[in-house]
């Protein structure tokens, strides 16, 4: 997997910042990405289940999780990780984390 997402970072190497939709790529770049993209899903989709995990489970846990480590009035628009975020009470954006195995 992490050799196909290397294949996807390469397409991305040269290219600096990326427009969303790709305005002015080549038609062979674009098939070229949607087939990296499918390979890391495959991979992503195949790990996860030899693991045992139920992807869309955890999808769901971490967008919950993801909405309070990143509240969407300290984060929109910024790029700063939650270690950096403090809001106006001085409290950290990670203070109320809930831990999966509540050691926190
Ligand atoms: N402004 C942001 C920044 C990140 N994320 C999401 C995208 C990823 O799902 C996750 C990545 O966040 P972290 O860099 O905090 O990584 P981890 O969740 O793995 O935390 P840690 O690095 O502390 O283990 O958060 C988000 O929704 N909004």
């Amino acid at each position: 997997m992490v050799g196909e997402v290397g294949e996807l970072s390469e397409i991305f190497q040269w290219k600096g910042e990326v427009p969303r939709g790709l305005p002015g790529w080549k038609e062979e770049e674009k098939q070229h990405l949607q087939e990296e993209l499918y390979d890391v899903l495959l991979y992503l989709v195949r790990f996860s289940d030899v693991c045992g995990v139920d992807l869309g489970k955890a999808a769901l846990r971490k967008v919950e999780l993801n909405a309070i480590k990143y509240p969407v009035k300290l984060c929109k628009g910024s790029s700063r990780k939650y270690t950096e975020i403090i809001d106006n009470d001085g409290a950290d954006a990670d203070s109320s984390i809930p831990a999966e195995n509540g050691d926190r």
